[in-house]
């Protein structure tokens, strides 16, 4: 048996294109991820968020759901395109929305946690070339400081950014994610617009002066290994440790960009001139929690024709529907690594989860590989309190089965199933499960 802090946090995540439909609703305007959905290929079976989990118009059922499990918190994100459909033009019915949503959750004595940008950035400013352009540091400004005005005193806890690792790497560098992009140039922009843009937000936040509320970013880490002991596959895995994480944890916690990393990557992008003198200063401003989203580890052997030198293999552990390895040990490895060589900040683990493949029998889903994952996840959680760790909160990926970007809705995350045909929730047993976790503060064995 394995206690939390009495304070700990536990709680669950969602985002807003993946659960909210409701496209066209309200003043609602596309989405950079409403255009890419809409594309041949780019999502599984041309699935998009027209719909998904009809959220918009369900989310007081949602938080019934919520309360039934007990989270502490809710961790959802903010549709910019439904604040601000157009470019300089606020949209009052979309701000309606999150102030009617937040208002149940603290009826419901659930902590509001807000993200203001999950992937969906409007067409608008997709158009004006999205995060490529450095005006976007300024829109997302405007965005972040109506935010703050309109619900900051009833937003206990604020992530800037989700994942600028997908948002600029995966989406303008491999282009798997909108807009679809495939230069790396253009991803090391973005993600360097992304991260300026998250400095901007910190110090409007600052000098707003919002009492009782924090702020912070989310960001995806994954441990690499060497797939040998060869000093090259050790080369490798400090390689796709630099693409993966020190990309966006030093500028953020050390005020520069990995030099390494800049050597590495000099030969394909070029000058580095989009970085100007006072950005690092910006983007490093101090901040009040580490967000982390951890779902597994990279396995790395050398490759010379590669950009990083690097490419995976397959890790021995079992695999989740994602095909991502099952490796609870390395969150531990993780946070260890993050504590002696970043910051001993409050860190929150902002997402852990798995895609299953999930079977309903008679209005059941008996879901034990998933509870499996997250409660060795949780043990290795524990063992880093247990050793001093500053580890607050939990936030399980997630509470419905929703849009899985990419690969549409053939992934289920949820604790919660969803019957996308009729909108039935089904609790599977992870939920009960989870339900038991946090009314007893523990984890059985
Ligand atoms: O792939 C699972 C999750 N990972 N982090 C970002 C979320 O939007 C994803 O659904």
């Amino acid at each position: 048996m394995a206690n939390f802090p009495k304070d700990f946090l536990f709680g669950v995540a969602t985002s807003s294109y993946q659960i909210e439909g409701a496209v066209n609703e309200d003043g609602r305007t596309p989405s950079i991820w409403d255009t890419f959905s809409k594309i041949k290929g780019k999502t599984y079976n041309g699935d998009t968020g027209d719909i998904a989990c009809d959220h918009y118009h369900r989310y007081k059922e949602d938080i019934g759901i919520l309360k039934e499990i007990g989270v502490k918190a809710y961790r959802f994100s903010i549709a910019w395109p439904r604040i601000y459909p157009e470019k300089g033009k606020f949209n009052q019915k979309g701000m309606d929305f999150y102030k009617k949503l937040i208002d149940e959750l603290l009826k419901n004595n659930i902590k509001p946690v807000a993200t203001i940008y999950h992937w969906d950035l409007p067409q608008w400013a997709g158009d004006l070339g999205g995060w490529l352009n450095r005006d976007s540091i300024y829109w997302y400004s405007e965005y972040s400081q109506k935010l703050f005005k309109e619900i900051g005193d009833v937003v206990p806890m604020w992530i800037t950014h989700n994942e600028p690792w997908c948002a600029s790497i995966l989406s303008y560098g491999i282009g798997e994610h909108a807009p679809g992009h495939k230069d790396y140039r253009e991803a090391l922009i973005a993600a360097h617009h992304i991260l300026l843009s998250h400095g901007e937000a910190v110090k409007i936040f600052r000098d707003m002066n919002i009492k009782e509320s924090q702020i912070g970013i989310t960001l995806n880490l994954t441990p690499a290994y060497p797939a040998t002991e060869k000093e090259e596959d050790y080369l490798a895995a400090k390689y796709a440790d630099g693409f993966s994480n020190r990309w966006f944890l030093d500028p953020i916690f050390k005020g520069k960009y990995p030099v390494d990393m800049i050597e590495l990557y000099k030969k394909e992008i070029g000058e580095f001139d989009f970085i100007k003198n006072e950005d690092l200063g910006i983007i490093s401003q101090p901040i009040d929690f580490l967000g982390i989203n951890f779902y597994s580890r990279s396995i790395v052997k050398y490759d010379e024709n590669s950009l990083i030198k690097g490419e995976a293999v397959e890790g021995p552990g079992k695999k989740t529907d994602m095909g991502w390895e099952i490796s609870p040990e390395s969150l531990y490895d993780l946070l260890k690594r993050i504590d002696k060589e970043y910051t001993n900040m409050p860190i929150y683990i902002t997402e852990n989860g798995a895609a299953f493949k999930d079977i309903v029998n008679k209005d059941e889903v008996h879901d034990q590989e998933r509870i499996e994952y997250v409660k060795e996840h949780l043990k290795y959680a524990i063992k880093f309190i247990e050793d001093g760790g500053n580890l607050k909160g939990y936030f399980l990926w997630s509470l419905l089965d929703n849009f899985e970007w990419a690969y549409g809705y053939s992934k289920r995350f949820g604790i919660v199933y969803v019957d996308f045909e009729t909108q039935k929730r089904i609790l599977k047993d992870s939920a009960i499960w989870y339900k038991e976790v946090i009314n007893k503060n523990l984890i059985d064995n």
